[in-house]
């Protein structure tokens, strides 16, 4: 069985983070494993709280994984400080694992700060070059790559500015884009060429933990040794899936689904 490791943060309510990582390794017919960097306190409202695991504890959960296990994939989510970020780094160029997806988390869905400020630097200059794919939402790319997105040409544009910081492949994700097409469009960027994969907005407000699933998704994919391509692809399969699926649970924004049935339906699964 191949197995994929997410370091990440904790969600309480279950749609994002660790859980919506693990969940959707299941789904995807993958074995999970996780290290976590940060506990939060959140539900489909908001973000009460987070206390942040110390890099002693990180590297401890990093090397029990890696001196015992062989890690397929790695996914990457919250980070939060600068000291968590280089402790992740220095593992990754310790056990150098195959596939690494960064999902650089910045603000959450409603708002609050997931990524402390000062760090964003940090996320930059140290975790990117160690990646394999780095998937930023528009917010993040606009921050990363210091450009305004507006358009597709912008998102093409951020994309390759982001390639040029030492990542492999850009995806730049595009949930956040009106366009007048009413599509969710993706981009990916491999140095060379541009891939656009597309799929119908969904009219929902359900949508929390997308970002979370699209990049585990990657990552299961990339683990069951897809190519990057072919990874993404499936991918946006699955994450449209699971938003068409998405229900309300609570009072705000509810979770993706992750509904084992479906996918195997839908020949997603292994
Ligand atoms: N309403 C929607 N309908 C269909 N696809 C969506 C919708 N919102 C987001 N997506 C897709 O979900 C994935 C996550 O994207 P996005 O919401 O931009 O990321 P994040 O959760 O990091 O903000 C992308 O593939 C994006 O195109
Ligand atoms: C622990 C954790 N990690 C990531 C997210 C981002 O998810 P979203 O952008 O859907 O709020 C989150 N809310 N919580």
């Amino acid at each position: 069985m191949k197995k994929a490791l997410t370091i990440a943060g904790s969600d309480t309510c279950g749609g994002a983070g660790i859980q919506a990582d693990l969940k959707t390794f299941s789904a995807l017919g993958v074995y999970g494993m996780s290290v976590i960097t940060a506990v939060t306190a959140q539900n489909t409202q908001g973000v009460f709280g987070v206390l942040d695991v110390t890099t002693e504890i990180i590297e401890k959960q990093i090397k029990a994984i890696f001196e015992d296990i062989e890690v397929d994939a790695v996914k990457i989510g919250m980070v939060s400080m600068i000291d968590t970020i280089k402790t992740i780094a220095e593992g990754l160029k310790t056990y150098q694992p195959k596939n690494v997806v960064l999902d650089p988390v910045m603000i959450s869905k409603s708002g609050y700060d997931l990524l402390n400020k000062e760090a964003k630097e940090t996320l930059i200059n140290e975790l990117i070059p160690l990646a394999t794919l780095i998937t930023p939402n528009i917010p993040e790319a606009e921050v990363i790559s210091n450009i305004k997105i507006k358009t597709v040409e912008d998102m093409e544009q951020s994309a390759k500015i982001i390639y040029d910081m030492g990542v492999k492949n850009v995806l730049v994700k595009g949930g956040h884009l009106e366009l007048e097409e009413k599509e969710a469009i993706d981009i990916l960027y491999d140095g060379q060429t541009f891939n656009y994969y597309k799929a119908p907005i969904i009219n929902t407000q359900n949508t929390h933990g997308t970002g979370c699933t699209l990049s585990s998704a990657i990552a299961s994919y990339l683990a069951l040794e897809k190519d990057m391509k072919e990874a993404v692809r499936l991918a946006k399969l699955y994450i449209t899936m699971a938003i068409e699926q998405a229900f309300s649970i609570g009072k705000g924004v509810g979770p993706t689904h992750h509904f084992f049935d479906l996918y195997k339906k839908a020949g997603l699964m292994q």
